[in-house]
């Protein structure tokens, strides 16, 4: 079977900084997988350059076999994508943010109607459907920019820390969501900072340092035995200068 995404030697500089160093990440097709790494591992410039938003230095990026960078369009209308920092037309209703991202999507009328209704439902955001973006709380955001990712029926969803600032219940509600969705063979990629979350939802893992691809494989074989937490910390590590040194004035009760 295809990959749903596949990259050789993907790169990415910027100036002097080599933000991504050659990677090879492997998802494959139904795989609910997570990336994990470090701050400034380079898991948002990966995705960025594998959704057609950043332009690689070098090396290949594919979704479902087709290069990202040659089939643009085509890449484009496979894929959903919840962006890191996520930017909403704030003074549009959720209902009608949909139904733009719907129309802007090519999607007849009455089959986008009926889609944000329904997706408006499963997130629980009917009632706040036609209240302004501006006034939608960080949670509601996400669900609202997960609703627009996945209007169009994507095969592929990238979702870049998708349960940051979304409350338990509003997180449950966006795993059934997201679990149905890979149950009938679509992908879901997700950045994420949360072991805990990570090692519970995926069954595969792509673990990200200083810009290239340590781990990757089934979630058992990443973990090995260990909690995920653990593997991370022992693939990852810490950098001499994280060591126990420094930092001798804090807690000493002296104010200068
Ligand atoms: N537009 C940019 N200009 C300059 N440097 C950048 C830019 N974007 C990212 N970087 C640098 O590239 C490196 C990788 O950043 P990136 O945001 O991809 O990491 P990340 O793994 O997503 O981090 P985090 O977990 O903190 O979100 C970092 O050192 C960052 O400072």
């Amino acid at each position: 079977m295809t990959d749903a995404v596949r990259t050789t030697a993907l790169t990415k500089r910027f100036g002097a900084q080599v933000a991504v160093a050659g990677v090879d990440l492997i998802v494959p097709a139904g795989s609910f997988a997570g990336l994990v790494g470090p701050n400034g591992a380079g898991k948002t410039t990966t995705l960025s350059m594998i959704t057609g938003l950043l332009r690689p230095d070098g090396g290949q990026a594919e979704i479902d076999g087709l290069p990202v960078w040659r089939d643009t369009l085509e890449v484009k209308a496979r894929i959903g994508v919840l962006p890191e920092g996520l930017r909403l037309f704030e003074r549009l209703s959720g209902r009608e943010l949909l139904i733009y991202n719907g129309r802007l999507r090519a999607i007849p009328k009455d089959e986008v109607e009926r889609r944000a209704t329904e997706l408006l439902q499963v997130m629980d955001l009917a009632e706040a459907a036609d209240k302004l973006v501006v006034d939608y709380s960080t949670g509601m955001r996400k669900k609202i920019g997960l609703a627009a990712a996945l209007l169009h029926n994507p095969s592929v969803l990238f979702l870049d820390e998708p349960f940051e600032g979304v409350d338990p219940v509003s997180a449950q509600t966006l795993t059934e969501v997201l679990r149905r969705y890979t149950a009938s063979g679509s992908t879901v990629i997700f950045s994420s900072h949360v072991m805990d979350l990570v090692e519970r939802l995926c069954d595969w893992v792509s673990v990200m340092s200083r810009g290239q691809i340590v781990a990757q494989g089934p979630l058992a074989e990443v973990r090995a035995g260990r909690s995920l937490n653990q593997a991370f910390l022992d693939l990852v590590g810490r950098s001499p200068e994280q060591g126990d040194t420094g930092l001798t004035w804090l807690g000493s009760g002296e104010q200068r």
